[in-house]
Protein backbone atom coordinates (compact mmCIF):
# COMPACT_ATOMS: atom_id res chain seq x y z
CA UNK A 1 0.00 0.00 0.00
CA UNK A 2 1.43 3.52 -0.81
CA UNK A 3 0.43 5.83 1.36
CA UNK A 4 1.22 10.33 1.21
CA UNK A 5 2.01 11.84 3.89
CA UNK A 6 0.28 15.14 4.48
CA UNK A 7 2.94 17.77 5.84
CA UNK A 8 -0.07 19.81 6.93
CA UNK A 9 -0.87 18.19 9.46
CA UNK A 10 1.94 15.26 10.20
CA UNK A 11 5.14 16.25 11.51
CA UNK A 12 4.38 19.85 11.74
CA UNK A 13 7.03 20.16 14.89
CA UNK A 14 9.40 19.56 12.26
CA UNK A 15 10.43 22.01 8.99
CA UNK A 16 9.09 21.10 5.74
CA UNK A 17 12.14 19.53 4.23
CA UNK A 18 12.70 17.42 7.82
CA UNK A 19 8.96 16.80 7.53
CA UNK A 20 10.04 15.06 4.37
CA UNK A 21 12.49 13.02 5.89
CA UNK A 22 10.54 11.89 8.45
CA UNK A 23 8.29 10.87 6.53
CA UNK A 24 10.91 8.25 4.55
CA UNK A 25 11.98 7.40 7.40
CA UNK A 26 8.30 6.52 8.45
CA UNK A 27 8.09 4.59 4.96
CA UNK A 28 5.71 6.63 3.42
CA UNK A 29 6.19 6.64 -0.17
CA UNK A 30 5.54 10.79 -0.67
CA UNK A 31 4.27 13.55 0.64
CA UNK A 32 2.23 16.61 0.10
CA UNK A 33 1.64 20.02 1.89
CA UNK A 34 -0.49 23.07 2.32
CA UNK A 35 0.68 26.19 2.34
CA UNK A 36 4.55 25.76 1.52
CA UNK A 37 5.28 29.06 0.94
CA UNK A 38 7.19 30.23 4.04
CA UNK A 39 9.76 27.84 2.67
CA UNK A 40 12.37 28.20 0.02
CA UNK A 41 11.18 25.85 -2.82
CA UNK A 42 15.32 24.91 -3.17
CA UNK A 43 15.26 23.59 0.31
CA UNK A 44 12.22 21.41 -0.49
CA UNK A 45 13.72 20.44 -3.65
CA UNK A 46 16.95 18.92 -1.64
CA UNK A 47 14.95 17.30 0.42
CA UNK A 48 12.80 15.42 -1.87
CA UNK A 49 15.85 14.65 -3.84
CA UNK A 50 18.08 13.08 -0.84
CA UNK A 51 14.96 11.15 -0.05
CA UNK A 52 13.46 10.06 -3.26
CA UNK A 53 9.89 11.27 -2.53
CA UNK A 54 7.88 12.89 -4.74
CA UNK A 55 6.29 16.04 -3.57
CA UNK A 56 2.50 14.98 -4.95
CA UNK A 57 0.40 18.53 -4.20
CA UNK A 58 0.16 21.73 -2.38
CA UNK A 59 -2.44 24.46 -2.22
CA UNK A 60 -2.95 28.25 -2.83
CA UNK A 61 -2.79 30.52 -0.20
CA UNK A 62 -5.45 30.82 1.86
CA UNK A 63 -5.63 35.09 2.43
CA UNK A 64 -6.22 35.80 5.72
CA UNK A 65 -7.34 33.40 7.94
CA UNK A 66 -7.22 35.84 11.13
CA UNK A 67 -10.50 37.21 8.99
CA UNK A 68 -12.17 33.83 8.42
CA UNK A 69 -10.82 33.37 4.88
CA UNK A 70 -10.08 29.81 3.74
CA UNK A 71 -9.14 30.44 0.18
CA UNK A 72 -10.33 33.51 -2.21
CA UNK A 73 -11.33 31.88 -5.90
CA UNK A 74 -14.98 31.69 -5.18
CA UNK A 75 -15.31 35.19 -3.48
CA UNK A 76 -16.98 38.04 -5.70
CA UNK A 77 -14.59 40.68 -6.72
CA UNK A 78 -11.43 38.78 -5.41
CA UNK A 79 -10.90 37.46 -8.54
CA UNK A 80 -6.85 39.20 -9.04
CA UNK A 81 -6.12 38.16 -5.89
CA UNK A 82 -7.04 34.49 -6.37
CA UNK A 83 -5.27 34.85 -9.75
CA UNK A 84 -2.08 35.90 -8.28
CA UNK A 85 -2.43 33.29 -5.55
CA UNK A 86 -2.97 30.51 -8.43
CA UNK A 87 0.37 32.11 -10.21
CA UNK A 88 2.41 31.91 -7.15
CA UNK A 89 0.82 27.91 -6.18
CA UNK A 90 1.98 27.07 -10.14
CA UNK A 91 5.38 28.36 -9.75
CA UNK A 92 6.25 27.16 -6.25
CA UNK A 93 4.82 23.93 -7.95
CA UNK A 94 7.08 24.05 -10.66
CA UNK A 95 9.74 24.48 -8.28
CA UNK A 96 9.31 21.39 -6.11
CA UNK A 97 8.39 18.97 -9.37
CA UNK A 98 4.58 19.10 -7.52
CA UNK A 99 2.09 17.83 -10.35
CA UNK A 100 -1.53 19.01 -8.21
CA UNK A 101 -2.15 22.38 -6.96
CA UNK A 102 -5.46 22.49 -4.98
CA UNK A 103 -7.31 25.59 -5.67
CA UNK A 104 -9.08 26.63 -2.81
CA UNK A 105 -12.62 28.43 -2.80
CA UNK A 106 -13.18 30.16 0.54
CA UNK A 107 -16.23 31.20 2.52
CA UNK A 108 -19.24 32.58 0.11
CA UNK A 109 -22.92 32.67 0.41
CA UNK A 110 -23.26 30.25 -2.25
CA UNK A 111 -25.23 32.46 -4.22
CA UNK A 112 -24.79 32.52 -8.11
CA UNK A 113 -22.26 35.49 -8.11
CA UNK A 114 -19.74 32.92 -6.01
CA UNK A 115 -20.69 30.30 -8.58
CA UNK A 116 -19.82 32.63 -11.41
CA UNK A 117 -16.61 33.35 -9.42
CA UNK A 118 -15.29 29.82 -8.96
CA UNK A 119 -15.68 29.24 -12.46
CA UNK A 120 -14.01 32.25 -13.73
CA UNK A 121 -11.13 31.79 -11.61
CA UNK A 122 -10.96 27.86 -12.37
CA UNK A 123 -11.01 28.61 -15.88
CA UNK A 124 -7.87 30.76 -15.46
CA UNK A 125 -6.38 28.41 -13.21
CA UNK A 126 -6.85 25.23 -15.28
CA UNK A 127 -5.44 27.05 -18.44
CA UNK A 128 -2.52 28.81 -16.47
CA UNK A 129 -1.67 25.11 -14.88
CA UNK A 130 -1.96 23.11 -18.29
CA UNK A 131 0.84 25.98 -19.53
CA UNK A 132 3.22 23.98 -16.77
CA UNK A 133 1.15 20.40 -17.33
CA UNK A 134 -0.30 20.59 -13.57
CA UNK A 135 -3.64 19.48 -12.73
CA UNK A 136 -5.74 21.57 -10.75
CA UNK A 137 -7.89 20.29 -7.97
CA UNK A 138 -11.10 21.35 -6.11
CA UNK A 139 -12.28 19.72 -2.75
CA UNK A 140 -15.48 19.37 -1.20
CA UNK A 141 -14.52 20.41 2.40
CA UNK A 142 -17.36 19.93 4.86
CA UNK A 143 -19.70 22.60 6.59
CA UNK A 144 -19.04 21.51 10.36
CA UNK A 145 -15.25 22.68 10.08
CA UNK A 146 -15.92 25.23 7.74
CA UNK A 147 -18.97 26.78 7.90
CA UNK A 148 -19.84 28.05 4.71
CA UNK A 149 -16.98 26.60 2.34
CA UNK A 150 -18.45 26.95 -1.16
CA UNK A 151 -17.49 23.67 -2.37
CA UNK A 152 -19.03 21.17 0.15
CA UNK A 153 -20.23 18.04 -2.06
CA UNK A 154 -18.83 15.82 -4.34
CA UNK A 155 -21.28 15.98 -7.12
CA UNK A 156 -21.18 20.29 -6.72
CA UNK A 157 -17.54 19.50 -7.70
CA UNK A 158 -18.58 17.71 -10.88
CA UNK A 159 -21.39 19.86 -12.04
CA UNK A 160 -18.23 22.27 -12.34
CA UNK A 161 -15.75 20.22 -13.79
CA UNK A 162 -18.68 19.28 -16.54
CA UNK A 163 -18.97 23.27 -17.02
CA UNK A 164 -15.46 24.18 -17.10
CA UNK A 165 -14.89 21.31 -19.51
CA UNK A 166 -10.72 21.17 -18.92
CA UNK A 167 -9.11 17.61 -18.72
CA UNK A 168 -6.90 18.56 -16.36
CA UNK A 169 -9.58 19.82 -13.81
CA UNK A 170 -10.28 17.09 -10.88
CA UNK A 171 -11.58 16.25 -7.40
CA UNK A 172 -9.56 15.55 -4.27
CA UNK A 173 -11.86 13.25 -2.59
CA UNK A 174 -10.78 13.79 0.81
CA UNK A 175 -13.14 10.63 2.79
CA UNK A 176 -13.21 12.27 5.92
CA UNK A 177 -15.07 15.48 4.26
CA UNK A 178 -16.65 13.22 1.96
CA UNK A 179 -17.96 10.91 5.19
CA UNK A 180 -19.72 13.90 7.11
CA UNK A 181 -21.30 15.80 4.22
CA UNK A 182 -22.57 13.13 2.66
CA UNK A 183 -21.16 9.23 3.20
CA UNK A 184 -21.66 6.80 0.46
CA UNK A 185 -18.25 6.61 0.15
CA UNK A 186 -17.42 3.66 -2.05
CA UNK A 187 -20.09 3.97 -4.59
CA UNK A 188 -19.31 7.88 -4.69
CA UNK A 189 -15.75 6.80 -5.84
CA UNK A 190 -16.73 4.46 -8.07
CA UNK A 191 -19.27 7.01 -9.75
CA UNK A 192 -16.90 9.90 -10.25
CA UNK A 193 -13.90 7.73 -10.32
CA UNK A 194 -13.03 9.05 -13.54
CA UNK A 195 -12.57 12.71 -12.38
CA UNK A 196 -11.02 11.91 -8.92
CA UNK A 197 -7.28 13.04 -8.85
CA UNK A 198 -6.07 12.27 -5.52
CA UNK A 199 -7.94 10.82 -2.45
CA UNK A 200 -7.24 11.21 1.10
CA UNK A 201 -8.72 9.99 4.85
CA UNK A 202 -8.52 10.45 8.49
CA UNK A 203 -11.04 8.98 10.90
CA UNK A 204 -14.37 10.55 11.38
CA UNK A 205 -15.09 12.16 13.69
CA UNK A 206 -11.69 13.27 15.41
CA UNK A 207 -9.55 13.74 11.90
CA UNK A 208 -7.39 11.30 14.04
CA UNK A 209 -5.63 8.67 12.80
CA UNK A 210 -7.56 6.51 10.13
CA UNK A 211 -7.50 3.45 12.49
CA UNK A 212 -10.83 4.30 14.78
CA UNK A 213 -13.96 5.81 14.06
CA UNK A 214 -16.84 5.43 12.13
CA UNK A 215 -15.05 4.71 9.00
CA UNK A 216 -13.40 1.23 8.22
CA UNK A 217 -10.60 2.06 5.93
CA UNK A 218 -9.32 -1.50 6.62
CA UNK A 219 -12.65 -2.27 4.15
CA UNK A 220 -12.41 0.98 2.28
CA UNK A 221 -8.82 1.06 0.67
CA UNK A 222 -8.59 -2.58 -0.26
CA UNK A 223 -12.58 -1.04 -2.02
CA UNK A 224 -10.64 1.67 -3.84
CA UNK A 225 -7.45 -0.84 -4.85
CA UNK A 226 -9.94 -3.13 -6.20
CA UNK A 227 -11.75 -0.11 -8.36
CA UNK A 228 -8.13 0.31 -10.43
CA UNK A 229 -7.00 3.00 -7.85
CA UNK A 230 -3.00 2.58 -7.27
CA UNK A 231 -1.85 5.96 -6.74
CA UNK A 232 -0.56 6.65 -3.23
CA UNK A 233 -3.50 7.87 -0.71
CA UNK A 234 -2.94 11.46 1.36
CA UNK A 235 -2.48 10.79 4.81
CA UNK A 236 -4.20 14.22 6.10
CA UNK A 237 -5.15 13.44 9.90
CA UNK A 238 -4.31 15.52 12.49
CA UNK A 239 -2.30 13.14 15.45
CA UNK A 240 -4.51 12.55 18.34
CA UNK A 241 -1.05 13.14 20.54
CA UNK A 242 1.94 15.33 19.87
CA UNK A 243 4.13 12.84 18.35
CA UNK A 244 3.43 11.85 14.27
CA UNK A 245 5.69 8.42 14.54
CA UNK A 246 3.90 7.72 18.08
CA UNK A 247 0.83 7.12 16.21
CA UNK A 248 1.85 4.94 12.94
CA UNK A 249 0.88 1.91 13.85
CA UNK A 250 -2.18 1.92 11.45
CA UNK A 251 0.59 2.25 8.95
CA UNK A 252 2.64 -0.65 9.20
CA UNK A 253 -1.06 -2.68 9.40
CA UNK A 254 -0.85 -1.76 5.79
CA UNK A 255 2.94 -2.81 4.98
CA UNK A 256 3.33 -6.05 3.13
O1 LIG B 1 -8.80 20.55 4.86
C1 LIG B 1 -8.52 19.74 3.97
O2 LIG B 1 -9.02 18.63 3.93
C2 LIG B 1 -7.58 20.01 2.92
O3 LIG B 1 -7.17 19.07 2.28
C3 LIG B 1 -7.17 21.35 2.51
O4 LIG B 1 -5.96 21.24 1.86
C4 LIG B 1 -7.20 22.46 3.45
O5 LIG B 1 -6.04 22.56 4.18
MG1 LIG C 1 -8.28 17.26 2.49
Amino acid sequence: MNFSANLGFLFTDLSLPDGIRAAKAAGFSAVECHFPYDTRPADIMTALTETGLPMLGLNTHPGNRDAGEFGLSAMPGRGADARAEIDRACDYAVATGTRMVHVMAGRTDGGPDADQAFVDTLSYATERAATNGLDILIEPINHRDVPGYHLSRVEQAVDLIDRIGAPNLKIMFDCYHVQIMQGDLIQRFRTHQHMIGHVQIAAVPDRGEPDQGELSYHHIIPALRDLGYTAPIGAEYKPRGTDTDAGLGWLSAYSG
